[in-house]
């Protein structure tokens, strides 16, 4: 019986290889199932830690998450160029936003997360298995994008609570993700919170994954992701009037640095 499993495995290390070569769907399949079973068996083993060391839910867990995420580059050859992280020390709370291309820009979120800062993510992620129990535990604040109204008493607590909390909270404006090299319209909630907190909102850019990964194409391959945090833009004093006109600033500097990041010509 044994045996029988060695040969087995023996016969797939040897066909992997030329499995990989044969096909970019099943290298691209592989590649990309071993992130999700990395997400899930690791969220397993984590979700205990993060109880017995802080007993619950906070966002000090992050810290944990962080530590075992940061390592995940390295099965997949990926590495992150980073520059400004001087601009996440600000005084007290911040309202983060970046670009979001694809589930890997979970890894350029943790190589760069600053302390006390939590992400919105879609209510859908709590039902992700081991990987929902963990984010839960991290703190991340769940919204339903399909009530507007509801997302928005969310944020609006957000608003409330997040200077009594000190916590910083990332949000991708964008949406949903978005692997084509430019950004989408950004929704405004993030910048809605941030002026009724009356903190600053903090960009940062990840230059496109195109070059290394399209699931179209059936392309997920090594490579290299520029990430550059931007100077805070300051909300002192702008009032929901005003809303519009940062989101515009904002998505404008951020799609200017996404292209320059990019290697990209801009418009
Ligand atoms: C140990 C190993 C572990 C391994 C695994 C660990 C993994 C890593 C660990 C942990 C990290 C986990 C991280 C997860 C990340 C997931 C990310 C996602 O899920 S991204 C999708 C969800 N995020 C969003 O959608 C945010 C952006 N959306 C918004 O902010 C929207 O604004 C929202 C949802 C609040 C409303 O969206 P609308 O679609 O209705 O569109 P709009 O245009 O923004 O708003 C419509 C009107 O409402 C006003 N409005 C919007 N928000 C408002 C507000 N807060 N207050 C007042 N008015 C508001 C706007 O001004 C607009 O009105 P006028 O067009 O100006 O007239
Ligand atoms: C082999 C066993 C594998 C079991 C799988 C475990 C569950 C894996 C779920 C991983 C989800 C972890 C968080 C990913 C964050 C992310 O990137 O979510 C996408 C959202 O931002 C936007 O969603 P969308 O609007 O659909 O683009």
């Amino acid at each position: 019986m044994e045996l029988g499993w060695l040969l087995w495995g023996a016969a797939v290390l040897l066909l992997l290889p030329v499995l990989m070569e044969l096909s970019p769907a099943v290298n691209f399949a592989l590649r990309i199932g071993f992130y999700y079973l990395l997400f899930f068996v690791c969220s397993a083993l984590t979700a205990p830690v993060c109880l017995l060391v802080n007993g619950g839910r906070t966002v000090k867990n992050m810290r944990i998450i962080k530590t075992v995420v940061k390592t995940f580059k390295y099965f997949f050859g990926l590495r992150f160029e980073v520059k400004g992280l001087e601009n996440f020390e600000v005084e007290g709370p911040a309202i983060i936003v970046s670009n979001h291309q694809s589930i890997l820009d979970m890894m350029g979120l943790m190589e760069v997360l600053p302390d006390n800062c939590v992400q919105v993510g879609k209510k859908e992620l709590m039902y992700a298995g081991t990987v929902g129990l963990i984010i839960y535990l991290g703190g991340v604040i769940f919204i339903n994008r399909k009530s507007t109204s509801s997302a928005k008493m969310v944020m609006a607590e957000v608003a409330k609570t997040m200077a009594t909390d000190n916590v910083k909270v990332w949000v991708y404006p964008e949406g949903t993700r978005n692997c084509t090299g430019d950004l989408l319209p950004f929704k405004k909630g993030a910048f809605h919170v941030a002026v009724q907190a009356q903190v600053p909102v903090i960009p940062v850019v990840y230059s496109s994954f195109t070059t290394f990964y399209n699931p179209k194409k059936n392309l997920f391959t090594s490579g290299k992701i520029k990430v550059e945090v931007l100077p805070p833009i300051e909300t002192k004093g702008l009032t929901s009037d005003d809303v519009s006109e940062l989101t515009d600033r904002c998505y404008r500097t951020m799609r200017a640095t996404l292209f320059r990041l990019s290697g990209r010509p801009g418009e």
